[in-house]
């Protein structure tokens, strides 16, 4: 029996019900169990914690043999749904609670768990009825309603539980009124790649239940475990070709024209990550500490240059770039440390061996590199460094000491692209001879797919999704969130940034 068939199968709807006195009924259920009169009334109980209205009447139908058994709980129609799923169970036959939704109505009751069997409500036996037929019994029913339950036995009456702190970033959309596989789609909380949850429950090994951090609602919502993700992530997953940056379309500026083809960059594995969650912690920068260093990280040609030579020119006591090496000669107008730190080939390559360069590439004749040192200065000058990338590099930089927001930006549609890059040029330098060429169809095919790819083993480590279609908006787009980062308390980072030394523990929030 597959999955999607069992709980299309097995699970009906939440209910459509609401819990107006739930302390009130909290009290009530753990008098009843334990009484040898069955029900007795904790008028007391209820006004001492101040709760109005009065407690309704018990019911008077109760049978002597049910009084150490069963439950009866009367609940109030309201507009907060009462958070609870329903099931028919394959051995018995009978109706129980499939799943209370953390923070609902239900469980913050403490009075109704998974397993009590639904034997009535509002009188109508639940025996020889369907979930689905039990659902418009409840939606019919008005003001106050009873349920009779049996209880699951070794369950303890109390209070919702303490709240996990478990946060993550969600690495993929999801939505549950587009997904068959979910035991109950009215139950389901969709979110979008890039939402903290809280997850509250990792008790059922495919169904999670999650908050969207920031929500006024506090009552969770199902979303697929992380082993169900992978699960269906792994099923999904394409060929991951074409990921390095183009090698036709050179880098602009000085280390352009085919310097790409070897560059290279300290190799740091790479594995494709199925994007489930992301463990996160909140996060406060202490003034002591540097600014999170930002990496900006796309396919070739899609903007990353433009967009950090905008950033830069619009902030430039708030932004910094790096200085980037070379053994090339100096030309008269330049000034060593300012376009490059010209240095000798001897020079060059020990600090290969020693591992000083993120990045470095070669080209005709020439070395050009980035170094750790230059990301280090910037940030010394408590800048934001701003440093476009391989995504292979962000693995090096993605560090307790960086801590960096990783940029991603994407190309968008292939109609859009071809529009707004209509009366653009690429431009690459061959010596010192400068080439100009516009976009081809082809080099927008290589930008799209390239960039698929990237997400499909990068995308783990994305914090911002940026699209370059139209030049303006991606540009304020991208200046708004990274004003966010600055002002934005807390930020929400990778736990294992949080946990490491003890300056860091003490930044959390
Ligand atoms: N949204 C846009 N609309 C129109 N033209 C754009 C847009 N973004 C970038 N461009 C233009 O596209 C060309 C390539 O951009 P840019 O050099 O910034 O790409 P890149 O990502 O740095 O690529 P490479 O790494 O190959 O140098 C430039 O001429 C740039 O002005």
């Amino acid at each position: 029996m597959n999955s999607q068939f069992f709980f299309n199968r097995h699970y009906s709807s939440i209910f459509d019900f609401f819990i107006l006195y739930s302390s009130f009924c909290s009290s009530l259920s753990r008098v009843s169990i334990n009484s040898d009169f069955g029900i007795l009334s904790v008028h007391d109980i209820v006004a001492q914690k101040g709760y109005d209205p009065e407690l309704p009447p018990l019911p008077d139908n109760i049978e002597e043999e049910d009084e150490d058994s069963v439950k009866i709980i009367s609940l109030f129609k309201s507009q907060e749904p009462l958070g609870a799923t329903i099931k028919r169970d394959e051995s018995t036959g009978a109706i129980v609670v499939a799943r209370i939704m953390r923070g609902g109505a239900a469980d913050r009751s403490g009075l109704i768990h998974e397993g009590d069997e639904l034997r009535e409500v509002n009188g109508v036996q639940m025996e020889d009825k369907t979930p689905e037929e039990i659902i418009p019994i409840m939606a019919q029913s008005q003001g106050e309603v009873t349920f009779k339950v049996i209880p699951v036995p070794g369950i303890k009456e109390e209070l919702s539980a303490n709240e996990t702190m478990l946060f993550v970033r969600s690495l993929f959309d999801y939505n549950p009124e587009e997904d068959p596989a979910i035991p109950c789609r009215q139950a389901g909380l969709g979110f979008k790649r890039g939402d903290i949850l809280q997850i509250v429950n990792q008790e059922d090994d495919t169904w999670w239940q999650a908050c969207r951090h920031g929500d006024s609602n506090s009552r969770a919502g199902l979303i697929p475990s992380r082993q169900l993700q992978e699960r269906w992530a792994s099923m999904s997953m394409g060929n991951l070709s074409g990921l390095r940056r183009s090698f036709r379309l050179g880098r602009r500026g000085g280390r352009s024209g085919n310097v790409e083809s070897k560059r290279k960059s300290q190799e740091m594995g790479g594995a494709t990550q199925t994007p489930t969650y992301l463990e996160v912690a909140p996060y406060c920068r202490d003034h002591k500490e540097g600014r999170r260093l930002v990496l900006l990280v796309g396919p070739s040609g899609v903007g990353l240059s433009e967009l950090k030579r905008r950033l830069l020119l619009s902030d430039p006591d708030h932004y910094g770039v790096t200085v980037p090496h070379t053994t090339r000669e100096k030309r008269k107008q330049e000034k060593d440390g300012v376009e490059y730190h010209f240095v000798s080939r001897q020079t060059f390559e020990m600090d290969i061996v020693n591992h000083k360069f993120l990045e470095y590439g070669e080209h005709r004749g020439n070395y050009y590199g980035t170094s750790l040192e230059s990301v280090h200065k910037v940030i010394g000058e408590d800048k934001v460094c701003l440093l476009d990338v391989q995504p292979n590099t962000v693995q090096r930089l993605h560090t307790t000491e960086f801590k960096p927001c990783v940029v991603f930006v994407k190309p968008p549609l292939i109609q859009e692209l071809r529009f707004s890059r209509r009366k653009a040029t690429l431009i690459s330098t061959q010596d010192m001879t400068k080439l100009t060429k516009t976009f081809s169809e082809e080099d927008f095919e290589d930008m799209i797919s390239s960039a698929e790819a990237m997400d499909s083993q990068y995308g783990h480590l994305f914090e911002m999704v940026v699209v370059n279609g139209d030049f303006a908006m991606a540009f304020n787009k991208l200046r708004a969130e990274l004003e966010k980062l600055e002002t934005e308390a807390p930020q929400w980072i990778p736990v294992e940034w949080t946990s490491h030394t003890k300056q860091n523990t003490e930044s959390v929030c």
